[in-house]
């Protein structure tokens, strides 16, 4: 410590001892003390919080955040002399003029056209995009999604009232039961997810008391599961933990029947670029596999009487696909897949993608049905934002509330916050403008290129520690899952997880064995230095000598 006389402890105890402690960083430097910091002190704290941070971006490999978009502090500072806000929809102005929607709308449009939507913006257009650039990342607009699919599936809608007063959640009365299923399944959604989900979307479900099909499962239907004895919790990753990560399209076709069969609506919440083994869920053939279901069980359309002679047509599933980190990247493999075949990118790409770029995004149509709903990415994790951000993304016609509310003297408030981040859009579209779609391309490309050189050089370890006798028993542990930009492994010693802030998870294997994972993302911040820097630490005498 300086000598200053500790701030009054609070009534728990002292924070010095409380919180967590970092060899490089003292609690006691931040606290705020009664009488404020003198110019120095905020300074000197100030200083060690930067010094700690240099440190640790530079070895920073473990998570799914690009570190190093180029240029946003000496381009975007100048927009921090402003209190921006872009609240309310981003297609209406509104009356807080202190915002940066015109750069919002563009980096939408951008995005819509990444991903296949039917752009500009159109109100009138139930096929045209809507979305919005999130204040938080993929878990606002995991929640945004899942509320959005729950009133839409459960036949709910939310109106203004006559003469324009209030906005109200009207419900469609339940249709008549054709004796086949309980007629008021018919609005009661049923959500399915992997195993391998984001625990954000856990939350999202308990968040918005969206019932899985696991909980009617085991509530309404004991023992009638038709894949295992007991409802499983999750749907079922394709070979378990041992396997790639992506779901059991398998097992997932026959519990979607199963609610189905019952008049059930469907909620499929699909994974683009799992969290930790980076997998991608195969949209397309599971939609080859579910659009069938979905027509022999009157799920592809229904009409919802609101009042007699007010009805909508909508369907009865929802595919929401988790893009958080494929949404940013696999759309610039499709275009350096679209080179002729002779160029250096296309010759590139063909080493990692033997058939054809997976599809996810509003382009699909299977079954002439065009099958996402809704779409979401963190911007923070491709593209590299400095805070958490993202964009989510729907067609009109999945909306639930009216696009424009005339009756609104400013913008409706269409989003899931209420105030918006007005920088967040600033990042995103200095990060997509500063590079052609071919750049991006070939940035994507390399960073699969390093992913593969990282793979290979973990496996070189793995045969110079068993030549020298000092691999772990079991070995590495190395895999990686089609596409992925990350590779896991055995977990090495703390020091070099908090050196590397490596990301780890326990596992039981389909053996029943424990294992402790680790794994390093390949963002473009992600060098051939770096990761001949972290090979070499894993290389050091004692590297995975782990307690347990
Ligand atoms: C352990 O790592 C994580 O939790 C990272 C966020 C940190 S990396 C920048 N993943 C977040 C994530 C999320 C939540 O996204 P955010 O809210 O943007 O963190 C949603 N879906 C998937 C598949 C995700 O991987």
């Amino acid at each position: 410590g300086d000598g200053r006389a500790p701030v009054v402890a609070g009534p728990s105890g002292d924070p010095r001892q409380a919180y967590p402690s970092d060899p490089d960083l003292e609690t006691g430097e931040f606290e705020i003390p009664a009488e404020g910091l003198t110019a120095q002190q905020r300074k000197r704290a100030l200083n060690r919080l930067e010094t700690y941070l240099v440190g640790k971006h530079e070895t920073m490999v473990g998570f799914q955040g690009n570190q190093d978009m180029a240029n946003y502090q000496q381009d975007l500072a100048r927009f921090l002399e402003f209190h921006l806000n872009n609240v309310g929809d981003p297609f209406q102005q509104g009356n807080y003029k202190v915002n940066t929607k015109i750069v919002e709308r563009a980096v939408l449009d951008h995005y819509a056209s990444l991903w296949r939507a039917q752009w500009p913006y159109d109100a009138d257009n139930p096929d045209s995009y809507w979305g919005y650039v999130l204040t938080m990342g993929s878990t606002e607009g995991n929640l945004y999604a899942l509320a959005t699919a729950r009133d839409y599936l459960s036949g709910r809608k939310l109106i203004s009232e006559p003469g324009g007063g209030q906005m109200v959640y009207v419900q469609a009365a339940p249709p008549a039961g054709d004796g086949r299923a309980a007629p008021d399944n018919a609005y009661r959604p049923v959500a399915f997810y992997s195993e391998d989900t984001h625990y954000s979307v856990i939350k999202a479900v308990r968040t918005l008391a969206i019932e899985t099909f696991a909980a009617i499962g085991r509530r309404d239907y004991p023992g009638q599961c038709p894949i295992a004895d007991e409802w499983p919790m999750e749907v079922p990753s394709k070979g378990g933990a041992d396997g790639s990560g992506e779901i059991d399209v398998d097992v997932l076709e026959p519990l979607v029947r199963f609610f189905a069969e019952r008049g059930h609506p469907v909620l499929l919440l699909l994974n683009f670029g799992t969290t930790f083994k980076g997998a991608y869920d195969n949209v397309e053939k599971i939609a080859a596999r579910l659009v069938p279901v979905f027509a022999e069980h009157g799920l592809l359309e229904r009409d919802i009487e609101f009042e007699p002679g007010r009805t909508d047509r909508r369907r009865g599933f929802w595919v929401h696909v988790d893009g958080a980190l494929g949404a940013g990247f696999m759309p610039y493999l499709r275009i350096a897949a679209a080179e002729e075949r002779g160029s250096e990118l296309g010759a590139q790409l063909r080493r990692e993608i033997k058939d054809r770029v997976p599809e996810f995004d509003f382009g699909l149509r299977v079954h002439d049905v065009d099958v996402v709903s809704s779409l979401v990415m963190s911007g923070h994790k491709w593209p590299g934002a400095p805070w958490p951000c993202g964009v989510f993304m729907t067609r009109n016609k999945f909306r639930v509330e009216p696009p424009s509310t005339p009756a609104y003297t400013g913008s409706p408030d269409t989003t899931f916050a209420g105030s918006r981040n007005g920088l967040s859009p600033l990042v995103l579209w200095n990060h997509l403008a500063s590079k052609s779609l071919r750049e991006h391309a070939a940035a994507a490309v390399g960073a699969l290129r390093l992913t593969r050189y990282l793979e290979s050089s973990l496996r070189e370890l793995e045969d110079r520690l068993d030549w020298e006798d000092r691999l772990p028993a079991g070995g590495l542990h190395i895999d990686r899952s089609p596409l992925a930009l990350t590779v896991r492994f055995r977990q090495p010693v703390d020091a070099i997880i908090e050196k590397w802030s490596l990301s780890c998870q326990p596992m039981v294997m389909n053996s029943g064995e424990l294992r402790h994972y680790a794994h390093v993302f390949v963002m473009p911040s992600v060098t051939a230095e770096k990761i001949d820097a972290f090979v070499e630490d894993l290389f050091a005498e004692g590297a995975f000598d782990r307690p347990e």
